[in-house]
């Protein structure tokens, strides 16, 4: 693994472009956001901070902080058509099919109808998205039509207060505000890229960000966090762990939160949400799936030299803050908005088409026959 070289198929290796945002896998702790170690950011600044560094280019003073959450806070309720619309989707849809719906509906009320608004969508898909997952399933799971509003002075904390219906505690707040963070951007993901390729034909924010969501869904990308989640739930003990991964290597099973596409080593995300994990099982009294989760990095790392990614140490973190688990590739949503938007942006600021060529491997040219004699 460590020695696998960046080449091959999925583009794997290839400049695709140039991007001003991110680094992946390059300097200090592996991972920089416009220049800044995420570490960094996810000890000194806040999610919002981050969102507007990526928006803008630079971090907010004080002053453009306050000015910034006070328009997000404004923007953070639903039109009534799209509450309707959520009713309308089933119990039993996927969560991240609910985010599409959501946002492509959005797209339809309030469309971007040229570049000048582009600030203007990408913040209101930021303050909305909490609202649309947690409106869609406390009224499908509970019965209840949420108010949308909080007075939570963070994102994170405005989402935990309205999946729970109750102020959230400090540290969970603080645990949401670092994920969110830590999911805010990633270069050239395969979200991120859709959502370029789709903004370089000219076309409006909402269809990228639509079409990032449906790339985000799929399991070896943002999915991978609920799938960790359903595999270490399955498992009994540290020693029941790795004895039931070894059988899933050995049957050639992906393990879900394990291994990247970029990294080699270590996915500099997972040392920063392993300790939240650690500190909120504590909390909680009950470490056992922590200690779980511990095992399987050890196992996956002494077997196949396989690290976790930032996916898999955020399943225990999300599930002891007591969100279900269908919710966690939503969160990621309400976080690479960002990302996604911010490259949007990028991308259009030095727009032309991206259309690469295919190596053709079908049939040599050849007639059609009459369909009698096919
Ligand atoms: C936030 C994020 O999106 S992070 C990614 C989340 N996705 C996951 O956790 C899904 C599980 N992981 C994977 O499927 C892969 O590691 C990916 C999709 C992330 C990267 O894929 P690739 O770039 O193709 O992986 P890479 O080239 O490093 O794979 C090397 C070898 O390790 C194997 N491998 C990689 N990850 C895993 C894994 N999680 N479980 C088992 N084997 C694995 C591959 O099958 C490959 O074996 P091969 O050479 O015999 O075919
Ligand atoms: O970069 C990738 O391929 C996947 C990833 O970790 C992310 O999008 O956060």
């Amino acid at each position: 693994m460590v020695d696998k070289k960046l080449s091959g198929a999925g583009l794997r290796g290839q400049s695709a472009g140039e991007t001003a945002l991110c680094t992946v896998g390059k300097s200090g702790s592996g991972l920089t956001y416009a220049g800044y170690d995420v570490s960094d950011l996810a000890d000194n600044a806040t999610f919002e901070e981050v969102a507007y560094l990526l928006f803008n280019g630079e971090l907010p003073n004080q002053a453009q902080l306050d000015e910034y959450k006070a328009s997000l806070l404004t923007q953070r309720d639903l039109p009534q058509a799209l509450k309707e619309v959520l009713k309308l989707i089933p119990k039993d849809a996927h969560p991240m099919d609910v985010m599409r719906t959501g946002c492509s509906f959005l797209g339809n009320i309030e469309p971007e109808t040229d570049f000048s608004q582009q600030h203007k969508a990408a913040n209101r898909l930021l303050a909305a998205f909490p609202a649309i997952m947690c409106y869609w399933y406390r009224f499908t799971h509970d019965g209840v039509e949420i108010d949308c509003t909080t007075d939570e002075d963070s994102l994170g904390g405005h989402f935990l207060a309205l999946l729970h219906g109750k102020t959230p505690s400090e540290q969970h707040r603080k645990v949401m505000d670092v994920s969110l963070i830590l999911y805010a951007e990633h270069e050239f993901n395969a979200s991120t890229f859709t959502a370029r390729v789709c903004a370089s034909t000219l076309s409006d924010m909402f269809s990228c960000v639509t079409g990032a969501i449906g790339s985000l869904r799929g399991p070896l990308h943002g999915g991978a966090n609920e799938a960790a989640m359903d595999m270490i739930q399955k498992f009994s003990s540290p020693a029941d762990a790795k004895v039931q991964m070894a059988g899933m290597l050995e049957r050639k099973e992906k393990i879900m939160g394990f291994g990247h596409a970029i990294y080699r080593e270590s996915d500099p995300r997972n040392v920063i949400i392993k300790r939240w994990s650690e500190k909120l099982a504590q909390e909680n009294g009950d470490t056992s799936l922590y200690d779980i989760s511990v095992a399987c990095e050890e196992f996956m790392w002494d077997s196949k030299k396989l690290f976790c990614n930032a996916d898999f140490f955020h399943a225990s973190a999300y599930h002891f803050m007591g969100i279900p688990t269908k919710l966690f590739t939503p969160i990621f949503v309400c976080s690479r908005l960002t990302g996604w938007a911010a490259h949007v942006m990028e991308q259009r600021s030095n727009n032309r088409i991206i259309r690469p060529s295919a190596d053709y491997v079908g049939p040599e040219p050849r007639k059609v026959s009459p369909i009698s004699q096919r």
